[in-house]
């Protein structure tokens, strides 16, 4: 047990005592504090998997923890946003997509609006989910991005098949497109998070645009599964890499291979979903999640989804990752030095900028 050191200054042996008394008793509360959060945190790792957290008797979660890095961070608002809608560039209304912002939030919702389809989606659909993302992405006001479906249905149930013609996906030209391939990457290379809001069907080229998400969201009646091999197509491309990945090589060929559906509980234990929630409180969580991301630093996190991308995107991965570099170089007097000096004619001195070992 620790002791008080002995203090000449402290005013008499009765009083060292007492204080000793009382340093003693909160190091024990303090002890008694962290065994307990320990086994708290034992209970909830270990019951987690078994109930939703949220629905759970044990609803203990490290955010409920005594620390001061609990307390300073803690806790983060439930409430319902306030949505506004946004028009495309030319101020028309979506068609196939409704796109939203939440009011005085950084967070930016895209819905695919073809619930009746199950939400699949046509090249048009696609060609206006890449105009929101667009957006999203140049508005500085937004940290944080959801994609989700229409309705309780579906996610997404993937390309439409009505329209599938020998060229690809047909719609607004005589010939076909493959464009949610485009999409898939402008999601990945998206310098903010996007939240895959999943209720219902993620299957097919839906379960890949979830999938490219850097997280997602599960309500606990979503359905995952690619049906490629069924309907005679593949996504070779980041439809099979990025879920190896994701689930390991081996549950990948399974995915593929037998063309199967899992359950949120099931793609949860998979490793493809974050987190499964009861539908009614989907949207809630994803907000929380989306607030609690906010509340840290964009800069770390854009540096993040890149380091995290970067191996598995060869090239295109380190330049999205260097460009971070270059862009932060840009903020620094080092960097400034240069461009003043090519402006101002003069040769430039690097001199007074340390070489950090
Ligand atoms: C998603 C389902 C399992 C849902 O079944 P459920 O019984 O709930 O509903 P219905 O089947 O009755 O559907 C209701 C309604 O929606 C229509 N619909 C659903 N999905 C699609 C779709 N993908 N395309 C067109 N229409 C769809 C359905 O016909 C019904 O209409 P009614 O008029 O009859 O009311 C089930 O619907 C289902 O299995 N859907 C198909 C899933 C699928 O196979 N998707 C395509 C996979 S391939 C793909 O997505 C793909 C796209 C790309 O762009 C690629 C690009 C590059 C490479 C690969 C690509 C790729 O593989």
């Amino acid at each position: 047990m620790q002791t008080l050191p002995q203090n000449p200054k402290l005013p008499s042996t009765k009083d060292q005592k007492t204080i000793q008394k009382s340093f003693t008793s909160t190091l024990m509360e303090e002890t008694v504090n962290k065994i307990e959060q320990k086994a708290l945190l034992r209970i909830s790792s270990i019951t987690s998997h078994l109930v939703p957290v949220s629905s759970s008797p044990l609803h203990i979660t490290a955010t409920s923890m005594k620390d001061s890095y609990h307390r300073i961070h803690g806790d983060v608002p439930l409430n319902k946003a306030e949505w506004r809608s946004c028009c495309d560039r030319s101020g028309r209304e979506f068609t196939d997509i409704i796109y939203e912002k939440a009011v005085g939030e950084g967070i930016a919702k895209i819905t695919i609006n073809r619930p009746e389809r199950r939400n699949a989606f046509r090249p048009h659909t696609v060609k206006e989910l890449m105009h929101a993302f667009d957006n999203a992405r140049d508005d500085i006001s937004v940290g944080v991005v959801i994609l989700t479906g229409k309705g309780t249905e579906a996610f997404c149930s993937g390309g439409d098949q009505a329209l599938r013609s020998s060229t690809g996906y047909a719609d607004y030209d005589s010939f076909g497109r493959l464009n949610v391939l485009d999409l898939q990457v402008q999601i990945r290379r998206l310098p903010k998070p996007v939240l895959a809001m999943v209720a219902g069907y993620a299957v097919g080229g839906g379960h890949i645009l979830h999938m490219v998400c850097d997280l997602t969201i599960a309500a606990d009646n979503a359905v995952f599964g690619q049906t490629g091999p069924k309907v005679g197509s593949f996504d070779a491309g980041y439809g099979c890499s990025i879920m190896s990945r994701l689930v390991g090589p081996k549950k990948a060929r399974e995915m593929w291979f037998l063309s199967r559906f899992y359950s949120a509980q099931e793609a949860e234990k998979m490793g493809l979903v974050n987190m499964v929630v009861p539908l009614a409180k989907l949207q809630e969580e994803t907000l929380k999640w989306c607030r609690e991301i906010l509340r840290n630093s964009p800069t770390a996190i854009r540096v993040c989804k890149a380091a995290l991308n970067a191996v598995d995107d060869g090239h295109a991965g380190l330049q999205e990752l260097a460009g971070n570099a270059t862009l932060l170089f840009y903020g620094t007097e080092e960097g400034n030095e240069g461009k003043m000096a090519y402006l101002q004619r003069r040769r430039p001195d690097f001199s007074k900028f340390p070489r950090l070992p």
